[in-house]
């Protein structure tokens, strides 16, 4: 058997493109042989194969028992930890009764990692609201639900896009090549600037910091932080978080040897001369930073959490239920996103 990383890959909304994209890795010549990791998709096999069906691709799925070896991936076959759905899913159509099951693939996915079963997780997208209305109020993403799960107090959410995944010093450049990480994730507009707090910001930066050394190799990580004003609030004239939040605390940070520059007027930050002075950006707030980074590579970039103490990384994307079971859906940021999490499951057996 080999000793390559198994990834577990949560194949998430069983109404969405998720479950479809997990077959069309599965079955492409390319990602469907992966010399350098063993892919094993968490989900519901029936599911699965309904998907590759209407998808015209043949698709031999192994459903595996807990503690069984993952086999090595080859194109046209999918090993799977099965996790039931609650009800038939329609593509593009939402089931409440299906929350739970979305979660539960979670779950197994981390209970395989805490068992040594896989050394990452690689999740496809699920839909926040119908697991909020399947009676979990307090659900608001991946991000929030694995920082949970794993009992940490922060973690922070990065997209990086391909291009900018292994790229350091003169690699790292101009707009195609970016990592934005975010300060708030999953917030109503309305509360963000309450969270945007000299401790959160501490806990943030100091992740960003850490883990953009751990996983990307930077030694004296770059960061350039948003204003959360127009003009970075223009001297106190446009808001005041600048100057009572952000300023002092990327002070004291800068104390501690980080190297940020900051606050920066968010619109003109995202312009290659900045950038090219920058390892990552932190943005305020989740549509603040992630438009640029879509704008710059959607499709081909991957989404991370740093901070969480197991490997996850996850795709650029909802759940796209326009798309579900169109077949028309591109499965490449998952890709780019499976190969990230086999990269760090072996930078991690490494350190
Ligand atoms: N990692 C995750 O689990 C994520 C989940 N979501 C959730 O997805 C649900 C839908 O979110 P939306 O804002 O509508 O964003 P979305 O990404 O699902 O769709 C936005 C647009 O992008 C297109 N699109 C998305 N993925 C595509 C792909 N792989 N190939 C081609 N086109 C694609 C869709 O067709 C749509 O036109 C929400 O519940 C949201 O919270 C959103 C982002 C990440
Ligand atoms: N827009 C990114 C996003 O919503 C990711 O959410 P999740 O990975 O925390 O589920």
């Amino acid at each position: 058997m080999s000793d390559a990383p198994v990834i577990a890959l949560t194949t998430g909304e069983p109404a969405g493109i998720g479950p479809e994209l997990a077959v069309m890795l599965a079955t492409d010549g390319a990602t469907g042989t992966t010399p350098g990791h063993r892919r094993v998709a968490v989900g519901d096999a029936g599911l699965l194969a309904e998907r590759a069906e209407a998808l015209g691709r043949a698709l031999e799925i192994v459903e595996l028992a807990p503690g069984e070896p993952v086999p090595e991936t080859r194109p046209g076959r999918l090993p799977v930890w099965p996790v039931a759905l609650a009800a038939p899913s329609r593509p593009g159509v939402l089931d409440i009764r299906n929350g739970d099951y979305v979660l539960e693939t979670l779950d197994r996915a981390v209970a395989g990692c805490r068992a040594g079963e896989a050394a990452g997780i690689v999740t496809a997208p699920l839909h926040k609201a119908v697991i909020r209305e399947a009676g979990h109020a307090d659900f608001t993403g991946h991000t929030e639900y694995l920082r949970d799960a794993c009992g940490v107090d922060e973690v922070v959410m990065m997209l990086a896009t391909d291009r900018a995944l292994h790229a350091t010093g003169p690699d790292w450049q101009g707009p195609r090549s970016l990592r934005v990480a975010l300060a708030t994730t999953h917030l109503p507009l309305r509360e963000v600037s309450d969270a945007v707090t000299p401790e959160r910001l501490t806990r943030i930066l100091r992740i960003l910091d850490a883990d953009l050394r751990r996983w990307f190799g930077l030694a004296a990580p770059r960061i350039a932080v948003c204003g959360l004003n127009p003009h970075a609030g223009e001297g106190g004239h446009l808001g005041r978080e600048e100057l009572e939040v952000i300023v002092p605390t990327l002070a004291a940070l800068r104390r501690e040897g980080l190297t940020l520059d900051g606050p920066l007027p968010a619109d003109t930050l995202f312009t290659p001369r900045h950038l090219a002075e920058a390892d990552a950006v932190l943005a305020m707030y989740h549509d603040q930073g992630l438009p640029v980074l879509k704008y710059a590579g959607f499709g081909r970039a991957a989404n991370i959490t740093l901070g969480l103490p197991l490997v996850r990384t996850s795709v650029d994307h909802g759940t796209a239920l326009d798309l579900a079971g169109s077949g028309r859906a591109d499965p490449g940021s998952l890709a780019v996103a499976e190969a990230l999490a086999a990269d760090m499951a072996r930078r991690a057996a490494r350190d």
